[in-house]
């Protein structure tokens, strides 16, 4: 049975308290995460790709976070194992077996309801939302999000631990979608009218989640300069991640999240694409508005503004 999509603290402190993770199909991931620099695509695939023994033992900050404290009987999921630094997205998607290979190592079995969250910025969601997608993007739905992360888990008071739990290998089978990843290609590509998708504003929500000083080019963008001539692509509107989130690092309710979405120029009944820098921050974004309404047509570019940095630059030219 599909469970709610987002769960809160008190919920998964009564499992947590029944002895439900790990036991009662109830799977609970430690998303975790501190971005560092890109890894050197050529190197990591003749190193590291798909090498889960050596990507899961690798030592990170994540990891050690991980290791020092969690939610009793969660297992770390990492998007650096999960996905791979390819030549134009930093996390690009494995091909379907090898993505399950991973998940089956975290323990998770077929049907298994997932329980994600993370630590530090957005809510300790951000990180979340990504595997959100990607269980999603694989064919799994039954997928919660804990609302506001680790947290709130301990500000509420609820148990951690520092037990790393041993899980047999899971059975879990990864069927990919098509569709809710938008290419690259699929985006530069004359449509019907003539026109490339991503010039087709005036039919589609182009969404960019990334905080509005830097979609306003008031802040550092992390975009390069001399290779862009603005700091969003023309088209896009402005819903930030960072806005999606209450004071308490709670998401808000779906009510006013679609009410700051249409204030910021979303129109309803128009397909929705969204994007950040690397596709984290468009993540929690998709699955915030997924709670508005599950029948949105959403779709997310993965590799978002740095691979269109590389591949057209020209296309990030919007200055205001
Ligand atoms: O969250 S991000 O992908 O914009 S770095």
């Amino acid at each position: 049975m599909s469970q709610k999509r987002l769960v809160d603290c008190q919920w998964l402190a009564d499992q947590v308290t029944k002895g439900a993770v790990n036991q009662e199909g109830l799977r609970v991931l430690d998303c975790t995460f501190k971005p560092g620099p890109k890894p050197d695509p050529t190197e990591f695939k003749s190193t590291y790709y798909g090498q889960w023994e050596k990507l899961m033992e690798k030592p990170s900050e994540h990891t050690i976070d991980f290791s020092i404290s969690h939610i009793p009987g969660a297992v770390h999921a990492n998007i650096d194992v999960a996905m791979y630094p390819g030549d134009t997205e930093r996390f690009a998607l494995y091909p379907p077996q090898l993505f399950e290979e991973y998940i089956q190592r975290l323990g998770v079995n077929q049907g298994d309801h997932i329980v994600l969250y993370d630590r530090g910025m957005n809510g300790g969601m951000m990180f979340a939302a990504k595997f959100w997608w990607l269980f999603k993007t694989y064919g799994h739905d039954n997928v919660s999000i804990l609302n506001g992360g680790f947290h709130a888990w301990q500000k509420g008071n609820n148990p951690v631990n520092s037990e790393v739990v041993q899980l047999s290998k899971g059975d879990w089978k990864a069927n990919l979608r098509s569709g809710l990843n938008v290419t690259f290609e699929e985006l530069t590509t004359k449509q019907e009218d003539g026109r490339d998708l991503i010039d087709k504003a005036d039919e589609v929500n182009f969404l960019d989640a990334r905080k509005k000083e830097q979609f306003h080019g008031e802040e550092e963008t992390g975009l390069n300069p001399k290779m862009v001539n603005g700091s969003h692509i023309p088209g896009f509107i402005n819903i930030p991640a960072n806005q999606l989130v209450d004071s308490n690092g709670l998401l808000k309710s779906p009510a006013d999240i679609k009410a700051f979405a249409s204030s910021k120029g979303f129109r309803e009944g128009k397909p929705i694409i969204t994007c950040c820098n690397l596709g984290i921050q468009a993540s929690l974004l998709t699955f915030a508005l997924s709670l508005v309404d599950e029948q949105y047509p959403l779709r997310l570019y993965n590799g978002s503004l740095k691979e269109m940095e590389i591949r057209a630059p020209q296309r990030i030219s919007a200055k205001e």
